[in-house]
């Protein structure tokens, strides 16, 4: 039987749509039944254990799964041996404290002696060990933002996004402990054999982050202000250049970092340039 590299990817929830999606803009095509727990990639020596989040960084410590796609969050609290080898930029969220919002917030003394509510247990002891913080920490699995309400707690320690959970349970963020996101993460001894796998995953997934990340522009500008253009835009080598039909125009097209485009644009028009257009890239080798 040939080698097969296995991934651990979320069971249900927050991760699992994206990771599934990211193998798929890599090319590799999962057959999927519904409540499987195990699948077989078509075109890929990849096998997909499908297991809870916070269950798989035993399971890649251990050599169940050769690699994952986990939350960074995940990898933190559970203290096992993986390797982080990329991040993805999904899933972002921070583990952060939270307090009552009409309390009034000094600093970290705020939390000497206080009963602290989390699902993320040895995060906060760090936290709190690194500031000299005595505190009592109460752990609870899910709904976390209810246990100041319920006077389960004092505070708490839990993931933030977009702080609407803290807003509709009247807390407020105070200080972030971590910022996560979802990555994959790797067995510190995987064989020869699934390293060379592993080595064509990564390089087909940083081909994708790449491309998420930048953007094809065209845009047409006067002849005469090509070289102010290309010095204004930060692109891959060098711009293409073409002449339009139009005299004295050309067509000028580069990739851009998404970022980067927006901050260009005022100096872009300002030299002449018109008509520009961003594409998506589906994939940068670089
Ligand atoms: N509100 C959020 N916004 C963005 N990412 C989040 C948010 N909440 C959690 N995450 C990230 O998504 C991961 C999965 O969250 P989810 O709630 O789906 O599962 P879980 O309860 O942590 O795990 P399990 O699979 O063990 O039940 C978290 O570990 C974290 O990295
Ligand atoms: O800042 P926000 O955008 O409101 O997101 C934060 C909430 O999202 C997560 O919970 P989730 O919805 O995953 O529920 P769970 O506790 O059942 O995992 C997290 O535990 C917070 O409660
Ligand atoms: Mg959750």
């Amino acid at each position: 039987m040939s080698t097969r590299l296995k991934i651990a990817i979320q069971k249900s929830g927050r991760l699992q749509e994206d990771s599934l999606r990211i193998l798929k803009e890599c090319g590799i095509y999962i057959d999927n039944g519904k409540d499987q727990l195990k699948a077989r990639a078509q075109n890929f020596p990849l096998e997909v254990l499908y297991l809870r989040n916070s269950d798989i960084p035993e399971y890649v410590q251990d050599g169940i799964a050769d690699i994952a796609i986990v939350g960074e969050n995940v990898v933190v609290e559970k203290q096992k041996k993986v390797q982080i080898l990329q991040k993805l930029g999904f899933s972002k969220c921070r583990l952060a404290m939270a307090i009552p919002k009409d309390d009034e917030y000094n600093g970290l003394e705020y939390f000497q002696g206080k009963k602290l509510a989390t699902s993320y247990p040895n995060s906060l002891k760090a936290f709190l060990d690194e500031n000299n913080l005595n505190s009592e920490i109460h752990v609870i699995s899910g709904s976390v933002e209810i246990a100041p309400n319920i006077g389960l707690s004092d505070g708490i320690c839990d993931l933030v996004s977009s702080g609407s959970t803290l807003f509709k349970n009247g807390l407020k963020e105070v200080v972030e402990i971590l910022s996560s996101q979802a990555c994959l993460v790797c067995n510190e001894n995987i064989s020869e054999e699934k390293q060379a796998i592993l080595n064509d995953l990564l390089f087909r997934m940083r081909a994708v982050l790449a491309a998420k990340n930048n953007k094809y522009v065209l845009l047409n500008a006067p002849t005469d202000k090509i070289e102010a253009i290309s010095n204004i835009l930060p692109g891959m080598k060098s711009p293409t250049v073409m002449p339009l039909l139009k005299e004295g125009w050309s067509s000028i097209h580069t990739v851009i970092n998404e970022n980067d485009f927006w901050t260009v644009i005022d100096q872009l028009k300002a030299n002449g340039a018109e008509g520009i257009l961003t594409i998506p890239i589906g994939k940068m080798i670089l």
